[in-house]
């Protein structure tokens, strides 16, 4: 029987909330060996990275210069892979200093743009290098938006309502903007508007992501990511909602992503596609 040499895994944004479900997750992978720990808060920087993930020492600690690490990645005997949870304001360049070292990104923070999508898409592709973007990783959110898809052979009305935690740096939810496309890629007409609408208070109508699907955004402590697609019709109204009640769930999926990222070339986007 032959071993397979594991995977190499560099998480970034380590000691957030999701970087440390990571961390545990990838710790106890008998598949994945943790070679690097980064994060930009300075609270924890040179701590054991097990220790701030709760799941006891594991000798690697968090720092913050993201490069040296993936030089790190680089020296293992199989391509590594970096699986980011930071901030929508530094992913796009993690994901393209990764692709330069020719670690595969695994990408879980969203507030990317449309544009900064496609760079990356080309960008993955000239290096010839697997790239993974997913909104949520969780497989009840797969199932919602499939459910949404065949729902919306039947209803043309529908608005979403994603509410989160208070903590949340984007509006909408990644997660809400991917529905929102998924619904709209049918190529269907929604919300024909039936009178001449006024919006005295701004914003009260919320936020049209795609072909006039409106996203409504609730931040509030105690939540933590909820979302409803809500499909209207005379006489009727059919309600699509996943609640998390607990960030493990992301974690089949992360771990999923990590091993189907070294078979691929290109970026691709949402978790739908790799199950
Ligand atoms: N795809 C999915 O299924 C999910 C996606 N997410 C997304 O993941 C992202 C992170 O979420 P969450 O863990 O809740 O956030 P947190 O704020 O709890 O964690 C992010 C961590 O990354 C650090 N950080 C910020 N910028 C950088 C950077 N440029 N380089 C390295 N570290 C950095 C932060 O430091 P500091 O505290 O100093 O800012 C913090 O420690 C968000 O975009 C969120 O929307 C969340 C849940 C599920
Ligand atoms: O910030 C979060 O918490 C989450 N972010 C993702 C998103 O923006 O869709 C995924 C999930 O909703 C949790």
């Amino acid at each position: 029987m032959t071993v397979e040499t594991p995977i190499p895994v560099v998480v970034n944004g380590a000691a957030g909330k999701m970087g440390r479900e990571v961390i545990k997750a990838v710790s106890q992978a008998e598949d994945m060996m943790l070679v690097g720990a980064v994060d930009k808060n300075p609270n924890y920087r040179g701590q054991d990275v097990g220790e701030v993930a709760g799941c006891g020492a594991l000798e690697v600690p968090i720092l913050d210069d993201l490069e040296s690490i993936l030089v790190v990645a680089t020296q293992e005997q199989v391509q590594g892979v970096m699986v980011d949870f930071t901030h929508p304001d530094g992913v796009y360049d993690n994901v393209r200093s990764a692709i330069a070292y020719g670690v595969r990104p695994v990408v879980g923070t969203t507030g990317l743009s449309d544009k900064q999508l496609q760079e990356l898409a080309e960008f993955a592709d000239k290096a010839s290098t697997g790239c993974l973007i997913i909104p949520n990783f969780s497989i009840g959110m797969v199932l919602l938006q499939q459910a949404a898809i065949q729902a919306s052979q039947y209803f043309d009305h529908v608005e979403i309502i994603e509410l989160h935690h208070n903590q949340k740096a984007d509006a909408p939810s990644g997660t809400a903007i991917k529905t929102a496309q998924m619904l709209s890629d049918l190529g269907k007409t929604y919300n024909t508007p039936s009178v001449q609408e006024t919006e005295n208070i701004d914003g009260s109508r919320g936020g049209v992501v795609a072909d006039n699907i409106r996203v409504h955004s609730v931040r509030l402590p105690g939540l933590i990511a909820h979302q409803e697609v809500i499909f209207g019709a005379q006489g009727q109204i059919y309600t699509l909602r996943h609640d998390t009640s607990d960030r493990s769930c992301y974690m089949a999926g992360v771990l999923l992503s990590i091993r189907k990222v070294t078979e691929l070339k290109g970026l691709v986007y949402g978790l739908e596609k790799i199950l």
